[in-house]
């Protein structure tokens, strides 16, 4: 059965967990070198492949004495500073006899929040892989504060999932895959093989990361591959630490834990409205507008706002919610604060009058619009 699954898939992203690739004495380049060879082998059956690699972290807190986790941010930051070119210099060195070339590519989530940026790392992407080489992403340590952040490395591969419109999603973590309980606490748990459906019982099995190298534990992992799956990509979670086993999977084996995707694709540019553009503000709308825009699909018209809060610009996502606060929607907005402030609660045709000219009747464009019933950030 898994072989029908990953008969359609060509481009690939492949996550690292720190867990997988790193010991108490840093980076473990047995491990790097199995499954950069396994990855090889991909490349030659047809596959592309792009990395999303952690542990730069753990590949750098040794030479700061650090043992187990770092306690504050800056030491984070700066055993990341020190570990990503080393964690770069083992992945090259594997690579090198094997005749392939790594690119690394350091992302923060402003880099993807902005449109522009967002196709711009898109197109560095499409270019290293037209090239045949591996691009290589991990999150920015070392400049990222928290909302620039995107918090972990699953994230991160479910977003570049999208960004680089692969097909599937694999993430390698020191597990198995999903337990009905995590594995480190209950030996008797229970490997989940197929998840049809990411609901709240998947959810309230996993558990938190019980090493000093994993940032979210089972908890992330579901997260992005509930990302992925809305999205139309199917999601795997298998052990990066058994030799060959991406070769093994990939030829058909049924491993570890696969999520399928969901029925409903959310086009590309909704997905990045949902998941990736962090809101600025929020619109508080009359029933009529929040009728209009769940039951019959419509774009947001200045006419249904009652209230703002927050500072936002035009082009920024905005959340969008009833009078008494409650979030139903998530949007890019077509103005800035101060035109909305002269502007809400009029009809679209009284625009241009008041502010001399006008982007649109919509402030948001259903195009622009994801109902929370489509599930977001
Ligand atoms: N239900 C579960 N099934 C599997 N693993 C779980 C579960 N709940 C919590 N975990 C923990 O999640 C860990 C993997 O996540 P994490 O430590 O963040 O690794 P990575 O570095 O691969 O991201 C496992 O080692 C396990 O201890
Ligand atoms: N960016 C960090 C990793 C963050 C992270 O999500 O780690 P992990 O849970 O091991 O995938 C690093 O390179 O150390």
């Amino acid at each position: 059965m898994r072989r029908n699954l990953l008969s359609h898939v060509r481009r690939v992203v492949i996550k690292i967990g720190s867990g997988v690739i790193s010991g108490d004495d840093g980076l473990d380049n047995a491990i790097i070198g199995g499954i950069v060879g396994d990855v090889a082998e991909l490349r030659r059956q047809g596959y592309e492949v792009v990395i999303v690699s952690s542990g730069a972290v753990a590949a750098g807190k040794g030479d700061l004495g650090i043992i187990g986790r770092p306690r504050t941010i800056p030491l984070k930051q700066a055993a990341a500073a020190i570990g990503q070119s080393r964690l770069m210099r083992s992945y090259k060195e594997a690579l090198r006899p094997l005749g392939l070339t790594a690119g690394q590519v350091l992302l923060t989530r402003d880099d993807l929040a902005n449109r522009r940026r967002y196709l711009n790392a898109r197109n560095t992407l499409m270019t290293l892989l037209e090239y045949g080489v591996i691009p290589i992403i991990n999150e920015n340590d070392t400049v990222v504060v928290d909302e620039i952040r995107f918090g972990d490395n699953d994230n991160l591969s479910a977003l570049v999932t999208n960004l680089v419109e692969a097909h599937l999603l694999v993430i390698l973590s020191d597990v198995d895959g999903l337990f009905d309980s995590d594995p480190g606490k209950n030996p008797g748990a229970q490997l989940i093989p197929l998840v049809e459906r990411i609901g709240s019982g998947i959810e309230a099995m996993a558990g938190d990361s019980n090493s000093h190298f994993g940032t979210g534990g089972m908890v992330t992992k579901i997260r992005a591959a509930k990302r992925a799956s809305l999205y139309g990509v199917g999601t795997a979670i298998i052990n990066g630490r058994t030799p060959k086993i991406l070769l093994r999977f990939f030829a058909g084996e049924e491993l570890g834990t696969y999520f399928l995707p969901a029925r409903d694709r959310m086009a590309a540019k909704k997905h990045w409205i949902a998941f990736t553009k962090k809101p600025r503000g929020k619109l508080f709308v009359d029933d009529g507008a929040r009728n209009a825009l769940v039951s019959k699909g419509k774009s947001l018209l200045p006419s249904g706002i009652q209230g703002v809060e927050g500072g936002f610009d035009r082009g920024d996502a905005v959340r969008l919610c009833t009078l008494d606060g409650t979030e139903f929607a998530k949007g890019v907005i077509n103005y800035t604060l101060p035109e909305l402030l002269r502007i809400m609660g009029k009809k679209s045709s009284e625009i241009e009058g008041i502010l001399g000219y006008k982007y649109g009747d919509e402030i948001v464009h259903r195009d622009n619009l994801v109902l929370d019933s489509q599930d977001q950030d």
